[in-house]
Order: C-alpha cells, then structure tokens, then sequence
C-alpha cells in the first residue's frame, strides 16, 4: 500500500491523512480536540497533542527508524510475549507486533472523535516465530483522550498463551522530579533485583534505574511540574514501570541522555497475568490516557 491509495480508501478529509514516514507510512489524526500521529510499522502510536499542549508521547530524538527495530518511545506494541521469549531468547524481544508492518481496516470520525483500526494476521513469517493463527488489532481512538485497544483473537483450533504491554513512554519535564502515584499498596516485582515488594509510599519517585511489574489493574497518575497525566486501562493486570536511568540508558544509542524526559507507565500483562486465550475467543488489553 502507498499513501495515496490509503488517503483513497481510509483518508477522511480534516481527520485523517496518510504521509510517508521514515521506512513506514503514518497516519494523522486530528479531532476536535487533539492530533495523534501513528506509524503503520508496529501499529505504532509516536503522538498525542491535546490542543495547547505539549506532547503527551516521549519519543527519543535518536530513535532509529528502519526494519527489525523497534522506534525508541510513543507506544510499542509489545506482544505476543512481554520481555525475552519464555524459551527461546534469539527471538525478538517483547514479541514481534513492534517490529511488523500493520494494516489498515477501518478509519471512522464523528464530531467527537476520530480513530483508526489497525491488523496483523498470522502468515508464515509470524508461524515461524509464534505457531499459531491469529487475528490482532489495534483500535486507537482519539477525542480528548487516546485510547488503545489491543484485541487478540485465537483463529486457531488450539489455546494459547499471551503476555503483551502498550508500551507507553511519556513525555516528562525531569525524571529526578517526576511522580507516580496509585501504585501504593500494591505488591510488584522488582525486575532490577529479582525481588518482589510491596509499594507503601504514596507517590513514587525516580532518580535512578527503575524496572517494576505492579499487580494492578487500576489507573495511576504522572505528577509531572507541567501538567497531571492520567493512565487508566482494562483488560490488565500488570502496571510495568520503567525508566532505565543514566548509566544503563548511556549505553542505549537510541535513547542516552534522553532518559530524563521519559518515564514508561504500560498496561501490560505479564506474570501471573499471563492470558490463555481458547479458540474463537479473544481478549482486549486497553489503556487511556489524558
Ligand atoms: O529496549 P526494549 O526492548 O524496548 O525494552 C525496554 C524495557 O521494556 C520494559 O519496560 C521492560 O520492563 C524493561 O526491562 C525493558 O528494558
């Protein structure tokens, strides 16, 4: 598919255009009260402006853009497994939705709101990495708010098994500033220990090396100097909490001193949140954000 035969088939005029972008294709989105910009290699969410404001979407300004790479910020895709593959660790880390070219399957706008759906269908390449037939989605909706859905359908006769997180970086003034809160209370496991606990302050805070899965399923908040940013989601049992701070992210080429504008708050599942999805059934993870 090129541009013009998307902006043909899918384009809405004054909501949704499609442009080349860098190795991919992304679709605008534009709605009464926000632009969104969403690139068609990983299903891709790179931004989301509310009017007057600044991004709410982090992405690194030395992401790099080509094949088999997953873009540094917005919203990865991370699916149909959540971290190193379970067994096999020369396969692509966080799965391979971040690094797949998706379709387009429907666009729509109303008054309120504009959104845009896309596929990725299981076809030999993805039964080479993952034996199974499949029909995922991405439905990203965008009003005052942006919300995606990420829908797993088994089109297979037999289970199976997925971990998956929206993978959300966001756009923060400083990490040593930068609080978290809603997670008080709430037992996780701490990925830079291998240790588990439990969360009893308040508000978290940062300032250095930051990799946790919550088991929680409800909203958190990013108290941030410039603005609140809120993270609801359904379908998720796991809140993952990721900064790598400066030493770990120095040694990341596409991220570096970056670092400081970027806290990762994703509705995931993961660990014991792991789902089993039987054949013809499916399962929605979401998160909205604001
Ligand atoms: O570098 P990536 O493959 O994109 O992974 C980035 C990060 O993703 C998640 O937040 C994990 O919890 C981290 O352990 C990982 O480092």
């Amino acid at each position: 598919m090129n541009p013009e035969l998307l902006n043909k088939q899918f384009g809405i005029a004054g909501k949704i255009t499609f442009q080349p972008f860098e190795h991919s294709i992304a679709a605008e989105l534009q709605s009464k009260f926000a632009t969104a910009k969403v690139s068609l290699y990983g299903a891709h969410v790179l931004s989301f402006i509310p009017k007057d404001q600044d991004d709410v979407l982090f992405v690194s300004p030395k992401a790099i853009y080509k094949d088999e790479k997953a873009i540094r910020g917005g919203i990865p895709v991370c699916w149909p497994w959540f971290g190193p593959h379970p067994v096999d660790s020369s396969l692509p880390s966080h799965g391979f939705a971040r690094i797949s070219n998706w379709a387009v399957i429907n666009t729509s706008a109303s008054d309120e709101e504009v959104s845009i759906e896309l596929g990725l269908t299981s076809n030999a390449e993805t039964m080479r990495l993952w034996p199974y037939q499949f029909e995922a989605s991405l439905l990203i909706k965008l009003s005052k708010e942006l919300t995606v859905e990420l829908t797993t359908r088994n089109s297979d006769n037999k289970p199976f098994e997925v971990s998956a997180a929206l993978h959300s970086y966001f756009n923060i003034s400083d990490i040593d500033t930068v609080t978290l809160e809603g997670l008080s209370g709430v037992n996780y496991l701490d990925d830079v220990t291998n240790a588990n606990g439990h969360q009893t302050a308040k508000l978290l805070s940062f300032g250095q090396r930051t990799d946790r899965r919550y088991r929680t399923s409800g909203k958190a908040i990013i108290h941030d100097s410039k603005r609140d940013i809120s993270v609801k989601k359904s379908g998720s049992g796991i809140t993952v909490v990721w900064n790598p701070g400066a030493e770990l992210a120095m040694q990341m080429g596409d991220l570096a001193e970056h670092y400081k504008n970027m806290l990762c708050v994703e509705a995931a599942n993961s660990l014991d949140d792991t789902i089993v999805i039987q054949p013809g059934m499916s399962h929605t993870l979401a998160t909205t954000i604001s």
